[in-house]
């Protein structure tokens, strides 16, 4: 079974407050709050993503079981669930790091038994990671520029030697980096080395790699992992901003339930490898098995957010 090994990021809180954000947006990019939306994702359009009846075990390890999973296009649809629930094993099965042991992944209607995931960016498909992935050597323009490199058509020499095709596509993916940075408000970070930036704005600039080639679908394990209270709600703003700017349908694992309830269209509850709940916010906030399998873990919510 294949493991994903990613790098590992320096902590340090960032300073930067939620009202940079909602004053910061250009105005066609604001978005009214959750309540004051119109709903964008149309009841009943079609699944951009549906997991059949997965399932996958690490030697006597239930990691998922039976699990079914349909997104629609423009959703932002969260799985939540204690620690060990399946959380990471889903998305990993999504992006294609790990082939289920049974069951099938449907995106953008073909099926897999394994996604592709050398391919993912080509599907349309993008994803950041609960342990930071960034270039820390590299400034944060390169490493958003970097999310562009599956397009990359010059070769090898004329990379190097920066001519031709080179370096007219290299000048299009940072001009295109520096569009993504103005809009997740990293511009003045560009030159900054990513591994000297507070853990907040590595967090974001995850993100902007991630959206820098306006995915389909935009796969989020824990993007708010580590942050303040203030920092999550920036996020969040960042996060319904992205899906709204660009149309991303988002998929995302967070622990924060008082930060799901208020970002997500739909929920997913995943308990010992299994659903045990799936629906809008209020749903699954009054649903008994929910309140069964988080009892005993609300108090591991850093902000004390119950459901
Ligand atoms: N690569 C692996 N090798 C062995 N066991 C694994 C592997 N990945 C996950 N597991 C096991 O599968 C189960 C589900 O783990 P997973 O990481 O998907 O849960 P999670 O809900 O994301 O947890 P957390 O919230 O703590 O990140 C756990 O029992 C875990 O130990």
């Amino acid at each position: 079974m294949p493991i994903s090994s990613h790098a590992f990021g320096a902590i340090e809180a960032s300073a930067y407050a939620p009202e940079i954000f909602a004053q910061g947006l250009p105005g066609s990019l604001r978005q009214a709050s959750k309540d004051e939306a119109e709903p964008i994702v149309a009841e009943g359009s079609a699944p951009l993503l549906a997991l059949e009846d997965i399932g996958l075990s690490f030697g006597g390890v239930v990691a998922l079981a039976d699990v079914d999973l349909s997104v629609r296009a423009g959703e932002i649809r969260a799985i939540i669930g204690p620690n060990g629930a399946g959380k990471s094993s889903l998305i990993n099965v999504i992006s294609g790091v790990y082939r289920a042991d049974r069951g099938h992944v449907q995106l953008d209607g073909a099926r897999y038994a394994q996604v592709p995931t050398q391919q993912l960016a080509r599907l349309g498909v993008a994803r950041t990671f609960q342990n930071l992935a960034l270039f820390k050597g590299l400034n944060v323009l390169d490493n958003v520029a970097s999310g562009l490199a599956y397009r990359t058509r010059s070769n090898f020499a004329g990379q190097i030697l920066g001519i031709g095709r080179s370096r007219r596509e290299q000048q299009e993916q940072r001009g295109r980096a520096d569009q993504i940075l103005e809009f997740l408000h990293l511009t003045d970070v560009r030159e900054r080395l990513a591994g000297t930036l507070p853990y907040g704005l590595q967090k974001r600039v995850e993100m902007a790699r991630a959206l820098v080639a306006e995915p389909r679908l935009l796969l989020l394990d824990e993007p708010m992992a580590g942050m303040t209270a203030s920092e999550k709600s920036e996020m969040a703003g960042y996060v319904r901003a992205a899906r709204d700017r660009f149309a991303t349908t988002v998929v995302l694992i967070e622990h924060d339930v008082g930060v799901v309830m208020g970002l997500s269209d739909r929920i997913a509850v995943l308990d010992y490898g299994r659903k045990i709940a799936d629906g809008t916010p209020d749903e699954v906030r009054n649903d008994q098995r929910v309140i069964d399998a988080y009892l005993g873990v609300a108090s591991d919510n850093e902000d004390g957010a119950g459901i």
